[in-house]
């Protein structure tokens, strides 16, 4: 079995974050790990409270693992301090660690800023460069960029301006555009679009988070970058098409359908 690495915050309410991630892990039959790098109390309405956990505490948990486990893949999600990210970039430098999957995450979908304005730079010159592929969302894309992103056009300059920032290759989400949610793949070579009806639910809480738990899933595992893109998005895609509505608020991802769903286990 291959070991799969998180480093991200918890969401309390399950959906996004650490816990999205292990379940992505556990449902491609990885195993999972993480690094905490804050607490957010959090549910499908909002973000409440976040803490951050200390950047001595991030590091000592890296060394945990690291220095004891063989790592196939890397996901960084919510880094939260220009601290925090310095401390994770040393870190992954340190020990080499390769197919690092990184999702800029900045604002949750309830509009709580998740990472401080002022680590942008950072996470722009410290995490971009080590990552075999970044996974950011149209509203990331245009803070990495400085361009206003409104169509499949657009997606694909942003895409090349993001992958001469250092990463092998950049997946350009289309998510929050109108119409289908067509995601683009660049790899420096050509751009591989990745169309998906739009699905007409309110349920997408957590949906960067799987999407990008489940690259680092499909590389660690083995596939090249377009094969592990290509699985992940079909996942995510039955993941959105199932979503829960548990709250009252955006619901989380599915992640138990495909696999439960076959042994006669999920009804819904
Ligand atoms: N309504 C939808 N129907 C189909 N696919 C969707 C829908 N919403 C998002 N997706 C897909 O989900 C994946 C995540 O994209 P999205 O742009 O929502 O990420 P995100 O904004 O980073 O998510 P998060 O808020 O969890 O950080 C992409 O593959 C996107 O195309
Ligand atoms: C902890 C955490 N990470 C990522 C997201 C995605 O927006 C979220 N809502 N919460």
């Amino acid at each position: 079995m291959k070991n799969v690495l998180t480093i991200a915050g918890s969401d309390s309410s399950g959906g996004a974050g650490i816990q999205a991630d292990l379940k992505t892990f556990a449902a491609h039959g990885v195993f999972g790990m993480s690094v905490i790098t804050a607490v957010t109390a959090q549910n499908t309405q909002g973000v409440f409270a976040v803490q951050d956990i200390t950047p001595a505490v991030i590091a000592k948990q890296l060394d945990a693992i690291f220095e004891d486990i063989e790592v196939a893949a890397v996901k960084i999600g919510m880094v939260s301090q220009v601290d925090t990210i310095k401390t994770i970039a040393a870190k992954l430098r340190e020990y080499g660690a390769s197919n690092i999957v990184a999702d800029p995450v900045m604002v949750s979908k309830s509009g709580y800023r998740l990472l401080n304005p002022a680590a942008e730079v950072t996470l722009i010159e410290e995490l971009l460069p080590l990552a075999a592929i970044v996974t950011p969302n149209i509203p990331e894309a245009e803070v990495i960029t400085g361009r206003t992103i409104t169509t499949l056009a657009a997606m694909e300059v942003a895409a090349r301006d993001i992958f001469a920032l250092g990463p092998k290759s950049v997946l350009m989400k289309g998510g929050h555009l109108d119409g289908d949610s067509t995601d683009i793949l660049f790899d420096g070579e050509e751009f591989i679009y990745l169309p998906s009806r739009r699905i007409a639910t309110k349920n997408t809480h957590g949906t960067g988070c799987t999407l990008s738990s489940a690259i680092a899933a499909n590389v660690g595992r083995g596939l090249s970058m377009r094969d592990a893109v290509a699985a992940a998005k079909e996942y995510i895609t039955v993941a959105i098409e199932h979503s829960l509505s548990i709250g009252k608020g955006v619901g989380p991802t599915n992640h138990f359908y495909t696999l439960y769903k076959k042994a006669g286990m999920f009804n819904d």
